[in-house]
């Protein structure tokens, strides 16, 4: 695999909801690449239209002109999805948790339970393994989705706001463990935040306004 392989190219593309008076134009025609060494922060306030970007290079919404393509070489389980507020099975364990997409997805369970630990150590997560979701903190909770994942291993990590409801400090912690088991496992990496701090952890950074994604040196 070539180490530059673009792994989503969005051309021109734009998401619209709705139709006349009332449609709200979420991303106006937007061209960018992710790239398989990709640090990408997208920043910008609520309502700017990060959510519906990272839809876009997810493929969970079509866009509505223009063309989002995603590398032949990308499989079923190769983009890895963190939702804002990210929410785990309040009746299963943690490391029950970070195996289920795992399981599910056919794995045997004790090579999903596996997989799972080893991505709970990458984000420093390991000792909470037998806890249950509600014994955990609001940042532990985080790095446990980070976690489930990881152990899918996947070429490319889509983060919605995966700080959002934390405090500086401990988004930080979050931040940093994203970040070093992306590197760990080879993964593209973006990142969505209204947080310039969190933002600049990662190598490039675009700002999002009123659906528009200014370029790289626009970010102030
Ligand atoms: N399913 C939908 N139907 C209609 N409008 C929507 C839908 N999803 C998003 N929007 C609108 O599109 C615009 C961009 O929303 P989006 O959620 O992408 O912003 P965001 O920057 O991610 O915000 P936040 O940080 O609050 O999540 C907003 O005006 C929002 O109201």
């Amino acid at each position: 695999m070539p180490p530059d392989e673009v792994l989503v190219a969005c051309q021109d593309a734009a998401l619209t909801f709705g139709e006349g008076p009332q449609a709200v134009v979420a991303v106006h025609g937007t061209t960018l690449e992710i790239g398989t060494d990709d640090r990408l922060a997208v920043v910008g306030p609520s309502g700017s239209g990060k959510s519906s970007l990272l839809h876009l290079l997810a493929g969970l919404e079509q866009p509505t002109s223009g063309m989002v393509t995603r590398s032949a070489s990308l499989g079923p389980y190769d983009i890895g999805l963190i939702f804002q507020g990210d929410s785990l099975i309040p009746a299963l364990s943690v490391v029950e948790n970070a195996a289920l997409p795992l399981v599910l997805a056919g794995r045997s369970e004790r090579e999903a339970r596996q997989a799972a630990l080893a991505a709970l150590d990458l984000v420093g997560a390991a000792d909470l393994a037998d806890r249950l979701p509600e014994e955990i903190s609001g940042g532990q909770a985080q790095r446990v989705a980070a976690a489930r994942v990881l152990a899918q291993a996947p070429r490319l990590i889509l983060a919605d706001e995966p700080t959002g409801r934390l405090d500086h400090a401990t988004g930080a912690h979050v931040l940093d463990a994203l970040l070093a088991a992306a590197d760990h496992i080879g993964a593209a990496l973006v990142v969505t935040t209204h947080d310039p701090g969190v933002a600049a952890r990662l190598s490039v950074r675009r700002s999002m306004h009123d659906g528009r994604l200014l370029a790289p040196e626009e970010v102030s």
